[in-house]
């Protein structure tokens, strides 16, 4: 039975009165919200870590989140994750903003408030542009630009309604502001990566103009804008309409390629290759991963010895290409089409990895293996399901990308075989916690791995 909360701020500029209002609401909102993470384990505590007033009627929280610790085969995970939330404040609640609320406050300063998400009320985000705007500081935040940014003000903003890992703010079709939700110490590579990137002149990632950090309670990247890619169409959303209509989808699979191996080359020259990849240190990893995976959805347990063979056979395969930074998180979701060119967003990785593991240098086969699962997931989304069709895209997308890095992910059989393994065990909990109604696209994915030469 989780123990009655009882916040204990460590604030920038609150006092204890608000924040015990506060914590009773949030404890019940916060993992209602798709980008909480702690679905699967009951909330114990909520701690307030900073608390800023960004603006009149609008708070800047870091708040931590505490659940019962449950050990995994993979030692015992964090007692908490740090979450970022813009609060509004006001009297009374406009009825376009009634998706946004979050409760009323009982006690305190803040007593008959209405609370709610600010990300969704056009006055924040307006708010929140022109702090973008003017680099500067409030509390613990700093708002940082590049120096040659030139952000018009007055942009409308629009939230982007689709269920994602952080939200998002576009700002009159020229601008997307990504504010992350679960917050972790360090740079954010969705902001490192793009930036160095734009340094190289790759042209396949939008480079951020803008954002905004905090310095308590530990360095962390809060918020980053970058250029909007106004007729930009995703690779899922174009993927599942040529399904619809029976089209062939190889062409953009191969471009797509193509670009992906661009894109890792960039990388290589930015962040330059660590040296060759250790696959003996990378399959005990996997089946780490794999035995907590299978802790927290025991429907993975008979599979386990027969994806266990895949990561045997990476530790004993040749080093493949060598480890570097990446992209982290490819699927196709995270590409979008605009006019004939393909571009590549979201470098933050797997959201639930550690921020030092999502920035270590890791092999491209990862990348290219999130893509190849991407395909066969679009394929299920129709019955009868299409495997001839996610069996074309995934040839293609390796060729293009064959011809472009100049090594072909087809001929790295046991890698690309472990990293899909890999791929499909962190979709299965992902799916879990997330999105239940979707656990059987990665669990056929499962089956069909386990079986060796399968
Ligand atoms: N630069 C951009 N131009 C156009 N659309 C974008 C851009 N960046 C993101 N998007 C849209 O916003 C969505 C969410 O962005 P993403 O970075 O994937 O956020 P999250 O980390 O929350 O998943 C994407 O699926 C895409 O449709
Ligand atoms: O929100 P992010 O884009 O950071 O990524 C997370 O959510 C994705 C789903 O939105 C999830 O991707 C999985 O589902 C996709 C279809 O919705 C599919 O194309 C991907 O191949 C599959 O992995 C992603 O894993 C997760 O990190």
């Amino acid at each position: 039975m989780p123990k009655t909360i009882t916040p204990r701020p460590r604030t920038a500029t609150g006092t204890d009165g608000p924040l015990a209002s506060l914590g009773g609401l949030l404890r019940e909102w916060l993992p209602r919200q798709r980008w909480f993470a702690g679905k699967d384990r009951p909330v114990t505590d909520l701690t307030v870590l900073s608390m800023t007033e960004l603006f009149p009627g609008c708070l800047h929280l870091l708040v931590n989140a505490s659940h019962v610790p449950v050990p995994t085969p993979g030692g015992t995970p964090p007692p908490g994750d740090c979450y970022q939330l813009l609060l509004g404040l006001r009297r009374h609640l406009a009825p376009r903003l009634e998706r946004a609320y979050i409760g009323r406050a009982q006690e305190g300063p803040l007593a008959g408030l209405a609370v709610y998400d600010a990300l969704h009320d056009p006055r924040s985000a307006d708010l929140l542009l022109e702090r973008l705007r003017q680099p500067g500081t409030a509390g613990p935040l700093r708002f940082g630009a590049a120096p040659d940014a030139q952000v018009p003000g007055g942009l409308p903003p629009r939230l982007l309604d689709a269920e994602q890992s952080n939200t998002s703010i576009v700002y009159g079709d020229a601008y997307i502001l990504k504010v992350f939700r679960r917050i972790q110490p360090g740079v954010n590579p969705d902001l490192e990566v793009p930036a160095a990137l734009a340094a190289q002149g790759c042209a396949r990632v939008p480079a951020p103009v803008a954002w905004f950090t905090t310095t308590a309670p530990r360095r962390a990247t809060l918020g980053v804008l970058q250029p909007f890619l106004p007729d930009a169409t995703d690779g899922w959303s174009l993927a599942l309409s040529a399904l619809a209509a029976g089209d062939d989808f190889t062409a953009e699979a191969r471009a797509l390629g193509r670009a992906m191996a661009e894109v890792h080359l960039a990388l290589a020259e930015a962040f330059p290759p660590a040296g060759p990849g250790e696959n003996g240190r990378t399959a005990e990893a996997m089946c780490a991963r794999l035995d907590a995976a299978a802790h927290a959805v025991p429907g993975l347990l008979p599979f386990v010895p027969g994806l266990k063979a895949a990561f045997g056979a990476l530790a004993t395969c040749d080093t493949g290409p060598p480890a570097q930074r990446i992209h982290g998180d490819l699927h196709l979701g995270q590409v979008l089409r605009a006019g004939r060119d393909w571009f590549v967003i979201d470098f933050e990785g797997e959201p639930s990895r550690p921020l030092a593991e999502r920035r270590a240098p890791q092999s491209p086969v990862r990348d290219v293996a999130g893509m190849l699962r991407s395909f066969d997931y679009a394929a299920r989304q129709r019955r009868p399901w299409r495997p001839e069709w996610a069996r074309r895209c995934r040839e293609a997308f390796c060729a293009g990308y064959a011809a472009r890095a100049g090594w072909d992910p087809r001929k790295k059989h046991a890698l690309l075989r472990a990293h899909e393994t890999d791929r499909a065990v962190y979709e299965v909990l992902y799916e879990a916690r997330h999105r239940p109604d979707w656990l059987p696209v990665p669990m056929a994915a499962i089956k069909r791995l386990a079986v060796w030469g399968g």
